[in-house]
């Protein structure tokens, strides 16, 4: 197995892993430990580029530091991905070997499961690298908190606090997108959601009673809520005028696909929740898991980020800036106090 560190701008540390005898092809990023060592995701699918990967890699990464920061967490930012298709390439010899790779950091970066990995693929890597975050499945708390999120935007635009009746479409409906659909059906939400996987939705629709259609429409149906729950940069200069929807928040990475586009969506009057602040649950769940906290403890912080897009909203409001500048601006403030 051999790294190679890239130099890059913004980025601590960022690392080209190869390994000939698994197949191993994978990328590691610290963005940055000001806060602690940095906690994030392993993501494996197939990107058309090694340039792609890297550029998904530290996006990624970035976001983790401003998730943590935001969420006056004591963690850094960091991501890793492998390039692969994970229904083909994944074997126990090539995450053994992203294992040694993270290792070379010294515990600079405490990798988790994400799109494409399982908390059995995350205890593998734990049998090359220490610590690991494979214990228990944080999606449930990124829904949860993304459910208070929503509630936080519905009430910022209409003053209502249930969520009955609420039309919400849920993009993916994987780890986080099933849990949420779940949690907005038990409040009474209208719920619609699509998947690229044949029978996902369908699955979690059979239990909840949402509504199924399919993935390439979903984005531009009309809706109060459209919550993204899959891969990031679904709103674009050219998607954002297509949009039907009051509010954006969901469990998703890197929702817009640049800053600006957060002008955009004020622009016309969609409510954007800051992603990584709304999908922060799962991030304080692991937080409060490594520091031997209490599940309860954890779930009352993970409550608390409507608080957080309330008051990220009610700042972007105020200063007449994007929600996005208002998210980064909180974060920002902790990494620098
Ligand atoms: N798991 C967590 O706790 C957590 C925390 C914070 C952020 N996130 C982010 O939330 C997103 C989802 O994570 P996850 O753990 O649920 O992943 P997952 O792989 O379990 O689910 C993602 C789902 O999205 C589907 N999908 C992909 N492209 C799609 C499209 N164009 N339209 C509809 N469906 C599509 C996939 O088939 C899959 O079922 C990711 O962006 C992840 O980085 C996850």
């Amino acid at each position: 197995m051999s790294t190679e560190m890239l130099e890059a701008e913004g980025v601590e540390n960022l690392l080209v892993c190869r390994d000939e005898e698994s197949g191993l092809r994978s990328i590691i990023a610290v963005h940055d430990t000001t806060l602690g060592a940095a906690l994030g995701g392993v993501r494996m699918r197939p990107y058309p580029s090694e340039d792609a990967a890297v550029t998904e890699c530290t996006a990624l990464a970035e976001a983790m530091t401003l998730k943590a920061a935001a969420a006056g967490l004591d963690l850094g930012g960091g991501w890793s991905v492998i390039l692969g298709d994970p229904r083909q390439d994944k074997t126990d010899a090539l995450l053994r070997a992203h294992g040694r790779a993270i290792a070379t950091l010294g515990g600079r970066f405490i990798p988790v499961n994400d799109v494409g990995t399982t908390q059995s693929d995350i205890a593998l890597i734990g049998e090359e690298t220490s610590p690991v975050c494979a214990q228990d499945d944080p999606s449930p708390m990124t829904a949860l908190g993304v459910v208070e999120g929503i509630r936080a935007c519905v009430r910022h635009r209409s003053g209502r606090t249930d969520l009955r009746g609420l039309r919400v479409n849920v993009q993916g409906a994987g780890n986080v997108g099933a849990s949420l659909v779940r949690l907005l059906s038990t409040e009474g939400a209208h719920v619609t959601v699509a998947d690229v996987l044949p029978g996902r939705a369908e699955s979690v629709a059979a239990e909840t009673g949402a509504r199924v259609v399919e993935p390439a429409g979903l984005p531009a149906l009309e809706c109060d809520v459209l919550a993204p729950c899959a891969l990031g940069g679904i709103i674009t200069g050219e998607t954002v005028g297509s949009l039907r929807c009051g509010v954006i928040a969901g469990g998703a990475n890197n929702v817009l696909d640049s800053p600006e586009r957060a002008d955009d969506l004020a622009e016309r009057d969609i409510v954007y929740a800051p992603d990584f602040c709304v999908n922060a649950g799962g991030l304080i769940f692991l937080a409060e898991q490594l520091l031997g906290h209490d599940f309860d403890q954890a779930r009352t912080r993970v409550l608390s980020i409507g608080d957080v897009i309330a008051d990220v909203l009610d700042r972007a409001h105020r200063e007449g800036i994007s929600t996005t500048r208002a998210a980064h601006d909180l974060a920002e403030a902790r990494l620098k106090s």
